[in-house]
Protein backbone atom coordinates (compact mmCIF):
# COMPACT_ATOMS: atom_id res chain seq x y z
CA UNK A 1 0.00 0.00 0.00
CA UNK A 2 1.30 3.31 -0.87
CA UNK A 3 2.37 5.43 2.01
CA UNK A 4 0.75 9.20 2.24
CA UNK A 5 1.89 12.66 3.41
CA UNK A 6 -0.59 14.39 5.84
CA UNK A 7 0.21 18.07 5.54
CA UNK A 8 -2.40 20.61 5.39
CA UNK A 9 -3.17 24.58 5.40
CA UNK A 10 -1.10 25.51 8.63
CA UNK A 11 -0.25 24.43 11.79
CA UNK A 12 -3.09 23.31 14.31
CA UNK A 13 -5.47 22.23 11.43
CA UNK A 14 -5.33 18.73 13.03
CA UNK A 15 -2.94 16.90 11.02
CA UNK A 16 -2.24 14.61 13.90
CA UNK A 17 -6.00 14.15 14.89
CA UNK A 18 -6.20 12.63 11.31
CA UNK A 19 -3.25 11.05 11.22
CA UNK A 20 -3.91 9.12 14.51
CA UNK A 21 -7.78 8.47 12.99
CA UNK A 22 -6.22 6.93 9.70
CA UNK A 23 -3.64 4.97 12.06
CA UNK A 24 -6.59 3.55 14.09
CA UNK A 25 -8.42 2.90 11.07
CA UNK A 26 -5.95 1.12 9.10
CA UNK A 27 -4.72 -0.80 12.04
CA UNK A 28 -8.04 -2.18 12.81
CA UNK A 29 -8.76 -3.15 9.14
CA UNK A 30 -5.36 -5.05 9.72
CA UNK A 31 -2.58 -2.70 7.63
CA UNK A 32 0.26 -3.14 9.70
CA UNK A 33 0.37 1.01 9.56
CA UNK A 34 3.72 2.82 10.22
CA UNK A 35 3.75 6.69 11.56
CA UNK A 36 6.46 8.78 11.20
CA UNK A 37 6.91 13.10 11.91
CA UNK A 38 10.17 13.41 10.58
CA UNK A 39 10.66 17.07 12.56
CA UNK A 40 8.99 18.29 15.64
CA UNK A 41 8.97 20.90 17.45
CA UNK A 42 7.62 22.65 20.84
CA UNK A 43 7.67 22.16 24.22
CA UNK A 44 9.71 18.85 25.11
CA UNK A 45 7.17 16.61 27.56
CA UNK A 46 8.95 15.31 30.95
CA UNK A 47 8.15 11.93 30.55
CA UNK A 48 8.37 9.42 27.24
CA UNK A 49 8.14 10.86 23.89
CA UNK A 50 9.40 14.37 23.47
CA UNK A 51 6.81 15.09 20.96
CA UNK A 52 3.50 15.11 21.74
CA UNK A 53 2.55 14.71 18.33
CA UNK A 54 4.91 11.59 18.09
CA UNK A 55 3.28 10.23 21.14
CA UNK A 56 -0.01 10.46 19.97
CA UNK A 57 0.66 8.99 16.68
CA UNK A 58 2.51 5.98 18.16
CA UNK A 59 -0.09 5.06 20.22
CA UNK A 60 -2.74 4.90 17.32
CA UNK A 61 -0.63 2.93 15.43
CA UNK A 62 0.41 0.96 18.13
CA UNK A 63 4.31 0.46 16.87
CA UNK A 64 7.04 -0.37 18.79
CA UNK A 65 9.32 1.73 16.37
CA UNK A 66 12.41 3.77 18.45
CA UNK A 67 11.65 7.36 18.97
CA UNK A 68 14.75 8.44 16.73
CA UNK A 69 13.19 6.26 14.03
CA UNK A 70 9.77 8.15 14.12
CA UNK A 71 11.19 11.90 14.80
CA UNK A 72 14.96 12.08 14.14
CA UNK A 73 14.57 15.74 14.81
CA UNK A 74 12.82 17.58 17.63
CA UNK A 75 13.54 21.31 18.04
CA UNK A 76 12.18 22.55 21.60
CA UNK A 77 10.98 25.97 20.65
CA UNK A 78 7.31 26.41 18.85
CA UNK A 79 8.79 27.36 14.91
CA UNK A 80 9.82 25.77 11.65
CA UNK A 81 12.73 23.58 11.38
CA UNK A 82 14.65 26.65 9.83
CA UNK A 83 13.76 29.22 12.31
CA UNK A 84 15.06 26.56 14.65
CA UNK A 85 18.10 26.39 13.16
CA UNK A 86 18.76 30.33 12.85
CA UNK A 87 17.61 30.32 16.69
CA UNK A 88 19.58 27.60 17.81
CA UNK A 89 22.42 26.88 15.42
CA UNK A 90 21.20 23.14 15.14
CA UNK A 91 20.47 22.30 11.22
CA UNK A 92 17.89 20.26 10.46
CA UNK A 93 18.81 16.67 9.14
CA UNK A 94 17.20 15.88 5.17
CA UNK A 95 19.36 13.05 5.27
CA UNK A 96 18.06 11.16 8.56
CA UNK A 97 14.15 11.99 7.63
CA UNK A 98 14.73 10.22 4.42
CA UNK A 99 16.63 6.93 5.09
CA UNK A 100 14.35 6.79 8.84
CA UNK A 101 11.48 6.97 6.40
CA UNK A 102 12.74 4.50 3.93
CA UNK A 103 13.59 1.89 7.21
CA UNK A 104 9.99 2.72 8.58
CA UNK A 105 8.69 1.39 4.84
CA UNK A 106 10.42 -1.74 5.02
CA UNK A 107 8.72 -2.51 8.71
CA UNK A 108 5.70 -1.63 7.85
CA UNK A 109 2.96 -2.07 4.78
CA UNK A 110 2.29 1.87 4.50
CA UNK A 111 3.70 4.94 6.65
CA UNK A 112 1.61 7.53 7.26
CA UNK A 113 4.33 10.99 7.58
CA UNK A 114 2.81 13.61 9.23
CA UNK A 115 4.22 17.09 8.29
CA UNK A 116 5.05 19.80 10.60
CA UNK A 117 2.94 23.55 9.94
CA UNK A 118 1.76 23.91 6.23
CA UNK A 119 2.82 22.82 2.84
CA UNK A 120 5.72 25.53 2.75
CA UNK A 121 7.27 25.16 6.85
CA UNK A 122 10.72 25.97 5.52
CA UNK A 123 13.72 23.55 7.00
CA UNK A 124 16.49 24.39 5.11
CA UNK A 125 16.69 28.09 3.23
CA UNK A 126 15.62 26.67 -0.31
CA UNK A 127 14.15 23.56 1.40
CA UNK A 128 10.36 23.25 2.18
CA UNK A 129 7.93 20.57 3.20
CA UNK A 130 6.98 20.21 -0.33
CA UNK A 131 10.43 19.17 -0.93
CA UNK A 132 10.60 16.31 1.59
CA UNK A 133 6.88 15.00 0.05
CA UNK A 134 8.74 14.87 -3.62
CA UNK A 135 11.92 13.12 -1.96
CA UNK A 136 9.96 11.09 -0.48
CA UNK A 137 7.74 10.16 -3.49
CA UNK A 138 4.76 9.52 -1.94
CA UNK A 139 1.06 11.59 -2.51
CA UNK A 140 -0.12 13.81 -0.02
CA UNK A 141 -3.39 14.42 1.84
CA UNK A 142 -4.38 17.88 2.57
CA UNK A 143 -6.22 18.74 5.70
CA UNK A 144 -8.01 21.90 6.10
CA UNK A 145 -10.36 23.72 8.48
CA UNK A 146 -13.77 25.15 8.00
CA UNK A 147 -12.83 28.84 9.82
CA UNK A 148 -13.27 31.50 6.92
CA UNK A 149 -10.52 32.24 5.63
CA UNK A 150 -9.93 28.17 4.80
CA UNK A 151 -10.77 28.64 0.99
CA UNK A 152 -7.74 31.21 0.08
CA UNK A 153 -5.64 28.82 2.53
CA UNK A 154 -6.68 25.60 0.65
CA UNK A 155 -6.01 26.94 -2.69
CA UNK A 156 -2.77 28.22 -1.89
CA UNK A 157 -1.95 24.84 -0.56
CA UNK A 158 -3.46 23.07 -3.77
CA UNK A 159 -1.22 25.56 -6.63
CA UNK A 160 1.96 24.97 -4.10
CA UNK A 161 1.45 21.10 -4.73
CA UNK A 162 0.87 21.26 -8.17
CA UNK A 163 4.06 23.54 -8.61
CA UNK A 164 5.79 21.27 -7.02
CA UNK A 165 4.39 18.29 -9.01
CA UNK A 166 3.34 16.66 -5.65
CA UNK A 167 0.32 13.65 -5.96
CA UNK A 168 -2.83 14.86 -4.05
CA UNK A 169 -4.80 12.06 -2.56
CA UNK A 170 -7.86 14.45 -1.35
CA UNK A 171 -8.41 16.91 1.15
CA UNK A 172 -9.71 15.88 4.39
CA UNK A 173 -11.90 18.74 6.23
CA UNK A 174 -11.50 19.09 10.00
CA UNK A 175 -14.75 20.27 10.97
CA UNK A 176 -13.72 21.26 14.74
CA UNK A 177 -14.42 24.87 14.72
CA UNK A 178 -17.77 25.76 15.91
CA UNK A 179 -17.93 29.17 13.66
CA UNK A 180 -17.07 27.69 10.42
CA UNK A 181 -18.43 27.18 7.17
CA UNK A 182 -21.23 24.62 6.51
CA UNK A 183 -19.84 21.21 5.03
CA UNK A 184 -21.98 20.74 2.52
CA UNK A 185 -21.28 24.33 0.77
CA UNK A 186 -17.24 24.08 1.37
CA UNK A 187 -16.86 20.54 0.10
CA UNK A 188 -19.17 21.85 -2.66
CA UNK A 189 -16.56 25.11 -3.79
CA UNK A 190 -13.38 23.38 -2.84
CA UNK A 191 -14.29 20.65 -4.90
CA UNK A 192 -15.17 22.91 -7.99
CA UNK A 193 -11.98 25.59 -6.62
CA UNK A 194 -9.20 22.71 -6.51
CA UNK A 195 -10.82 19.93 -8.50
CA UNK A 196 -8.73 17.64 -5.71
CA UNK A 197 -11.14 14.84 -4.39
CA UNK A 198 -13.12 15.83 -0.74
CA UNK A 199 -12.20 12.67 1.01
CA UNK A 200 -14.75 13.27 3.60
CA UNK A 201 -14.84 15.71 6.90
CA UNK A 202 -13.91 15.13 10.76
CA UNK A 203 -16.61 16.53 13.49
CA UNK A 204 -14.80 17.87 16.60
CA UNK A 205 -13.35 14.34 18.48
CA UNK A 206 -14.48 14.31 22.30
CA UNK A 207 -13.20 10.80 22.57
CA UNK A 208 -9.85 9.61 21.06
CA UNK A 209 -10.57 6.22 22.19
CA UNK A 210 -9.33 3.46 19.50
CA UNK A 211 -13.48 2.57 19.31
CA UNK A 212 -14.37 6.49 19.16
CA UNK A 213 -11.88 7.38 16.07
CA UNK A 214 -12.49 3.88 14.32
CA UNK A 215 -16.44 4.46 14.14
CA UNK A 216 -15.67 8.48 13.40
CA UNK A 217 -13.40 7.91 10.30
CA UNK A 218 -14.97 4.86 9.20
CA UNK A 219 -18.45 6.63 8.41
CA UNK A 220 -16.85 9.86 7.55
CA UNK A 221 -14.31 9.32 5.02
CA UNK A 222 -13.96 7.74 1.75
CA UNK A 223 -11.28 4.83 2.86
CA UNK A 224 -11.35 3.67 -0.45
CA UNK A 225 -10.72 6.76 -2.58
CA UNK A 226 -7.88 7.39 0.15
CA UNK A 227 -6.49 3.68 -0.24
CA UNK A 228 -6.65 3.70 -3.83
N1 LIG B 1 -11.32 17.05 15.09
C1 LIG B 1 -10.91 17.63 16.23
N2 LIG B 1 -11.66 17.52 17.35
C2 LIG B 1 -11.32 18.15 18.49
N3 LIG B 1 -10.22 18.93 18.63
C3 LIG B 1 -9.42 19.06 17.55
C4 LIG B 1 -9.71 18.41 16.31
N4 LIG B 1 -8.73 18.73 15.42
C5 LIG B 1 -7.87 19.54 16.09
N5 LIG B 1 -8.27 19.74 17.35
C6 LIG B 1 -7.67 20.62 18.35
O1 LIG B 1 -6.70 21.42 17.69
C7 LIG B 1 -5.39 21.20 18.24
C8 LIG B 1 -4.40 21.16 17.08
O2 LIG B 1 -4.65 19.98 16.33
P1 LIG B 1 -3.40 19.16 15.81
O3 LIG B 1 -2.40 19.02 16.90
O4 LIG B 1 -3.91 17.91 15.18
O5 LIG B 1 -2.83 20.17 14.73
P2 LIG B 1 -1.59 19.94 13.76
O6 LIG B 1 -2.03 20.38 12.40
O7 LIG B 1 -1.11 18.55 13.90
O8 LIG B 1 -0.52 20.97 14.32
P3 LIG B 1 1.09 20.91 14.12
O9 LIG B 1 1.38 21.73 12.90
O10 LIG B 1 1.59 21.55 15.39
O11 LIG B 1 1.51 19.50 14.01
C9 LIG B 1 -5.49 19.88 18.97
O12 LIG B 1 -4.59 19.83 20.06
C10 LIG B 1 -6.94 19.88 19.45
O13 LIG B 1 -7.05 20.64 20.65
C1 LIG C 1 5.43 24.22 16.76
C2 LIG C 1 4.21 23.97 15.94
N1 LIG C 1 3.23 23.22 16.74
C3 LIG C 1 4.56 23.16 14.69
N2 LIG C 1 5.04 21.85 15.09
C4 LIG C 1 5.55 23.85 13.81
C5 LIG C 1 4.88 24.92 13.02
C6 LIG C 1 5.80 25.60 12.06
C7 LIG C 1 5.12 26.82 11.49
C8 LIG C 1 6.03 27.61 10.60
C9 LIG C 1 5.32 28.90 10.20
O1 LIG C 1 5.35 29.88 10.94
O2 LIG C 1 4.58 28.86 9.17
MG1 LIG D 1 0.64 17.83 14.65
Amino acid sequence: MKSLFISGTDTDVGKTYVTAGLAVTLRKMGVDVGVMKPFAAGNAQKKGFKSEDVEILANAAQVSDSENLLNPQFFPIAASPYTAWMNLKVKPQINSAISNFKTLSKIHSMVLVEGMGGIMTPILKNYFVVDLIKEMRIPAVLVTRTKVGTVNHTIMTVQMCRNYKIPIKGIIINDFDSDGYKIRELTRDLKSLTQVPILGSIPFIKDMSDTSLYRIFKKNLDLKLLLK
